[in-house]
């Protein structure tokens, strides 16, 4: 040993450069902060805080709880809630292929997603016999997160599976947002805008709510089973025409919603929110505020991605000049309207169009940008999104990539892939929209 103490081959090391080894650094503090948004919503604890407010109904005699769970979160809270119920209890939990979490006792399907597929129709003709035979002394109780509408796919009589699969295909290249997507989708179901509680009745519904959608309106998280609709079929028809999805559209989805409108009132039902986007930008901000100044934006990253980018650079010019290290976090969703036939999803799709952006005019200090689905899935991919960087296209076009073209044909993840900036989670189990984070070394 050398007399600093210091291990002999520290002298043989090769020389580091520091700006990389900035830029690692960055890179693990975001992730760090997206991990913590993620624990942030972790639903079986945000399930026990409103439980230890709102305690549970109490079935009537010889009642039995029904217990209804469906989303990218269905089995942490099926796990959280079963405990907690005593006497006659039937529960089904569906969720996403590929979310292997147990769900206790209850009966688990496993369905499509962002499609659905024939295992969630099957699940939704299940849910559909259940809440069918319930008697006013059972409780229904629904756990509800995002992902729902896709995976209980149940359209009405003369609508097949085949025609919902053609309508969500292209509602989600559409560039619709969620609100006017599932305005959309609810028009088209028999559990969705309330459909649920019409078949639950005459048993109360009690519904526990994860959400993933800005603003948390309870009517267009999974579609609202339990609440109200978002409009009606003339408004989804006018949202169907204006997005130039009309005419394309199967023939029966076209005559339903040319029907009259359900004008029946609902049956009323006890819903909570039980967490959401907005708690999980508060903890990735928390996560990151010992060692930077932290801003987090209360304005939602919404709308079309490439706006979306534009907003993040100029935000990353505004605070170039700011002294030591900075971190600037958003939460929201952004959407992606198709024009090419790559593979991505709107969180790569945003990183990659902030790395070229910031590319086009270079920043004379070290930035990364995080952009992340909290459910740890972005799109039909692997990835809960990306951590770009200063050095992200630099590296694409050293091996003879083209990053403008791999954008102009939506295919962020091979892009991604190859500059070796995918942030890879795996499912997450649970769903509370995507979190951004910006950070100036
Ligand atoms: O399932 C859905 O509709 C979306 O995830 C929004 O909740």
């Amino acid at each position: 040993m050398p007399r600093s103490g210091k291990p002999r081959y520290w002298w043989r090391k090769p020389a580091r450069s520091p700006v990389r080894d900035r830029i690692a650094a960055l890179k693990e503090a975001a992730r760090a902060g997206f991990d913590a948004a993620v624990r942030r919503a972790d639903p079986g604890r945000a399930l026990a805080r409103c439980l230890a407010q709102h305690p549970l109904p109490v079935p009537g005699p010889g009642g039995r709880f029904l217990v209804v769970a469906v989303g990218k979160a269905a089995p942490a809270m099926t796990r959280a809630l079963l405990p907690q119920l005593t006497g006659r209890v039937e529960a089904i939990c569906v969720t996403q292929t590929g979310n292997e979490e147990a769900a206790g006792s209850a009966r688990v399907f496993r369905a499509g997603h962002p499609v659905p597929d024939h295992t969630g129709a099957e699940a939704a003709q299940a849910v559909i016999a259940l809440l069918e035979g319930a008697g006013p002394d059972d409780r229904v109780i629904a756990l509800i997160s995002g992902g729902g509408s896709a995976l209980l796919p149940a359209p009405p009589p003369g609508v097949t599976l085949a025609d919902k699969q053609a309508l969500n295909a292209a509602l989600l290249a559409s560039g619709l947002d969620i609100v006017a997507m599932n305005l959309v989708r609810q028009q088209i179901s028999q559990l969705k805008g309330g459909g649920f509680l019409r078949l639950a009745a005459p048993a109360p519904v009690t519904a526990f709510v994860l959400s993933d959608v800005v603003g948390d309106d309870l009517r267009a998280i999974a579609s609202g089973p339990t609440v109200a609709p978002l409009g009606t079929r003339a408004e989804a028809r006018a949202i169907l025409q204006s997005a130039d999805l009309w005419d394309a559209l199967p023939a029966s989805i076209r005559n339903h919603l040319q029907g009259p409108e359900d004008r029946s009132p609902l049956p009323p039902a006890s819903n909570h929110l039980i967490g959401g986007n907005a708690h999980s930008v508060e903890a990735a901000a928390k996560a990151l505020s010992p060692d930077l100044s932290v801003i987090a934006d209360p304005a939602p990253l919404t709308g079309d991605v490439s706006t979306a980018a534009a907003r993040i650079f100029t935000a990353l010019q505004q605070h170039r000049g700011h002294e030591g290290p900075l971190a600037l976090v958003w939460g929201g969703e952004t959407t992606v309207r198709l024009t090419g036939h790559g593979l991505g999803g709107r969180n790569q799709e945003l990183a990659l169009r902030v790395a070229a952006l910031a590319d086009a005019r270079p920043l004379a200090r070290p930035w990364v940008f995080l952009s992340g689905g909290t459910d740890g899935r972005d799109g039909p991919t692997d990835a809960a999104g990306a951590i770009t960087d200063q050095n992200s296209l630099p590296r694409l076009r050293k091996i003879g990539a083209d990053p403008e073209a791999l954008l102009a044909n939506n295919d962020s993840h091979r892009a991604l892939t190859l500059s070796r900036d995918l942030l890879l989670t795996g499912a997450t189990g649970t769903n509370v929209a995507d979190v951004q984070i910006l950070l100036l070394g």
